[in-house]
């Protein structure tokens, strides 16, 4: 795993802070997770393998400085009860919440018409549900009953550079879409209570667990999408972190309802995939096309 972090907030920035971080153990979540508690913040770090959280959390320790400590939940966020366990569990060893990060998240390859109503639903439980259900468990149970509006929340989802939509993962971009715009409702309902939320849409980052989850068909995606990245290059996990910690941070008091790209470009339009070459064209229904104007 990558270690190099971009920090550039001072030392101790998050003492005192709590943080949960779903999907920390591997990936941009662990990125996250490392510079959190670099800045001095607990973290606690929420997935479904615990043997992984725990290897991360070992690892990620050793990051710490000024009284940052990772706290591993075992956790599938499409289960209530398991995300009412885990902010049982934040609070107990953390004291307080400070702010979550809905990273947890992922899909399968596949064209819509072939996606099983059940495989649908098990994406939009995966990345809009899950989202859902801690943002309001947290909110009940800890930001709607400070008294001091000034003990702020903030609350970062992260979503994919899906703006025109996802071909070949309809059902995340979907589903994305859906916590961007819960994202603002959130945002204007939870601002009286000093409670901050916004999204951050990763283009193409590389991450070795991130890819593995595709194996083969990996390969081949990168080398037909990476011309089409303005930056000419993936992002790094460190370079979405970045930007997660800033929101999460103070210094981003006065911004909330906001989705914004860590893409090297790519958010200027949508996921580059070339369209199919099928061979066909829908037919103009008011006469010819006046000049050549198809593929
Ligand atoms: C690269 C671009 C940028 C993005 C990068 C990243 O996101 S990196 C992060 C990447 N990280 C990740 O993506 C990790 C997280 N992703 C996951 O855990 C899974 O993709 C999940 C969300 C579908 C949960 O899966 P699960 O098996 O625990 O769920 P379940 O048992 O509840 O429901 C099963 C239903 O789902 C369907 N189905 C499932 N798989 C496939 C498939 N390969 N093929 C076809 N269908 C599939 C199937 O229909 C099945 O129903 P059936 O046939 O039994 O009636
Ligand atoms: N890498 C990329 O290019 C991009 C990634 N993203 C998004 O960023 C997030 C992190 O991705 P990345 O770090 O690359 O990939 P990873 O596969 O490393 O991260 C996904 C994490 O989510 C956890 N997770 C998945 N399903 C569940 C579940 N049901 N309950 C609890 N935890 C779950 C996984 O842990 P476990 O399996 O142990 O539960 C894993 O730690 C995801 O939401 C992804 O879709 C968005 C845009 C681009």
């Amino acid at each position: 795993m990558s270690s190099l972090a971009l920090t550039p907030f001072k030392a101790g920035l998050f003492v005192g802070k709590g943080i949960i971080v779903t999907g920390g153990g591997t990936g941009l979540g662990y990125a996250i997770a490392k510079e959190l508690v670099s800045l001095g913040a607990k973290v606690v770090i929420a997935a479904r393998r615990i043997d992984v959280l725990e290897a991360a959390a070992s690892e990620l320790n050793k990051s710490s400085q000024r009284g940052g400590k990772i706290y591993v939940c075992q956790c599938n966020v499409r289960n209530e009860d398991d995300i009412q366990k885990l902010v049982t569990f934040a609070l107990e060893t953390m004291g307080r919440i400070d702010g979550l990060v809905n990273n947890a998240g992922g899909q399968f390859v596949s064209p819509v018409e072939n996606i099983s109503a059940r495989g649908f639903k098990a994406v939009v439980e995966t990345n809009l549900l899950s989202c859902f259900m801690l943002s309001k468990e947290i909110y009940n149970r800890w930001w709607s009953l400070q008294e001091d509006s000034k003990t702020s929340g903030s609350i970062v989802n992260i979503i994919l550079a899906n703006k025109n939509g996802f071909p070949m993962m309809a059902h995340s971009g979907a589903a994305r879409a859906g916590v961007e715009n819960l994202t603002k409702s959130m945002a204007l309902e939870w601002i009286g209570r000093g409670v901050r939320v916004n999204c951050v849409a990763p283009g193409i980052i590389y991450t070795e667990s991130g890819f593995a989850n595709y194996g083969e068909m990996a390969g081949a995606f990168l080398s037909s999408v990476l011309p089409c990245i303005p930056a000419h290059r993936c992002g790094t996990a460190e370079e979405v972190s970045s930007l997660v910690v800033f929101l999460l941070s103070d210094a981003a008091v006065y911004i909330t309802g906001q989705n914004m790209g860590v893409d090297g470009g790519m958010g200027q339009g949508t996921i580059p995939l070339r369209p199919q070459d099928h061979g066909a064209s829908l037919l103009p229904v008011y006469g010819e096309l006046p000049m050549k104007a198809r593929l």
